[in-house]
C-alpha cells in the first residue's frame, strides 16, 4: 500500500531509529545491532530494487571478487536516493564522526531463493590490485543487515567459523543463553562452527575486517549458508579505507 512508501520530497528528514548494540566479539571486532532499519526502509529498499538483480557477481562496483565468491545469490547496487543516503549516514555515524561519505560503497542487495548460498569468503581483498589506493584501499568494515525474510524461512544464517560465539551462549549444554533465546544466534550448531547468526529483518551483523596494521583478518571469513525454506535479501554496506571514485559510486539520486 502507499502508506508503505517514504515520501521522497524535498522535505524528507532523515531520523534515525533507536537501534540498540550488542557486543560479540573484541578481537576481531563483532557488533549485532538490532533495529538498524526500519520497516519502511526495509519497504522502500526493496521498491526500489525491484526487477534489477542479477547472477553477475560483484557488479557494477569495484570489479574485483575475493577468492572463492562462490554465490548462488542475486545482487544489485542501490541507487543512492534520501532514504538511502539517510542509511548511509547511519553507518557513517556508527563507525565515528569522521568517516566521510566517500569511503562508502554503493549499497549492495543480495537476493536468496531456496537452496541458495554465499560460500565461505572474505569481504576484504587478498588480491592487493583490488585494494589499490586509488580504488578506495581495502574494505575496512562491513555490515551485513537483514532487509527482508520470507516468513516460514529456513537456513539463511550468517556464519563466521572463527569467531566465538558470544560468551555464556551455552552451545550444546544449554539452551539458557539469551542470545539463542533472541533467536539472534543459532545455537543448534556445533559448538565448533563458530557463531551463525540467523537472519531477522531490521537487524544487522557489523565487523571490522583490517587488521590495526591494514591487513586483512582471516578470523572475518563468513559465508550466508545455504537458504532451506523461504527466502531472504541482505544488505552489504562496505567501508573503505579511502575515497572510492564518483564513477564507481554514481550519482545521487
Ligand atoms: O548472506 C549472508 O548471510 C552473508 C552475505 C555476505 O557475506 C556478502 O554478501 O558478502
Ligand atoms: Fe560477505
Amino acid at each position: 500500500s502507499s502508506s508503505q512508501q517514504l515520501p521522497l520530497t524535498s522535505d524528507f528528514v532523515c531520523e534515525h531509529p533507536p537501534y540498540k548494540v550488542h557486543l560479540v566479539s573484541s578481537s576481531p571486532l563483532v557488533i549485532y545491532i538490532t533495529n538498524f532499519l526500519t520497516d519502511q526502509e526495509r519497504a522502500h529498499l526493496q521498491e526500489i530494487t525491484k526487477d534489477t538483480f542479477s547472477h553477475s557477481g560483484v557488479q557494477g562496483s569495484s570489479g574485483a571478487k575475493a577468492i572463492n565468491r562462490a554465490r548462488t545469490s542475486q545482487s544489485t547496487n542501490v541507487p543512492r536516493d534520501t532514504v538511502v543516503r539517510c542509511i548511509e549516514e547511519r553507518a557513517l555515524l556508527f563507525q565515528g564522526l569522521d568517516t566521510p561519505r566517500t569511503h562508502l560503497e554503493p549499497l549492495q542487495l543480495v537476493k536468496y531463493g531456496r537452496g541458495e548460498h554465499f560460500h565461505f569468503h572474505t569481504d576484504w581483498f587478498p588480491n592487493p590490485e583490488h585494494a589499490r589506493p586509488d580504488a578506495g584501499g581495502n574494505r575496512l568494515s562491513s555490515f551485513f543487515v537483514y532487509v527482508r525474510v520470507d516468513p516460514g524461512t529456513t537456513g539463511g544464517g550468517t556464519n563466521f567459523p572463527a569467531v566465538d560465539a558470544p560468551a555464556g551462549n551455552g552451545n550444546g549444554s544449554s539452551s539458557s543463553s539469551r542470545w539463542c533465546e533472541a533467536g539472534f544466534v543459532d545455537c543448534d550448531e556445533p559448538w565448533d562452527a563458530g557463531v551463525t547468526f540467523r537472519p531477522v529483518e531490521g537487524n544487522a551483523v557489523f565487523w571490522r575486517n583490517l587488521l590495526p596494521g591494514g591487513g586483512g583478518d582471516d578470523r572475518t571469513l563468513h559465508a550466508g549458508l545455504p537458504v532451506t525454506s523461504g527466502g531472504k535479501i541482505g544488505m552489504n554496506i562496505w567501508t573503505r579505507e579511502g575515497p572510492v571514485s564518483e564513477k564507481v559510486r554514481g550519482p545521487d539520486v
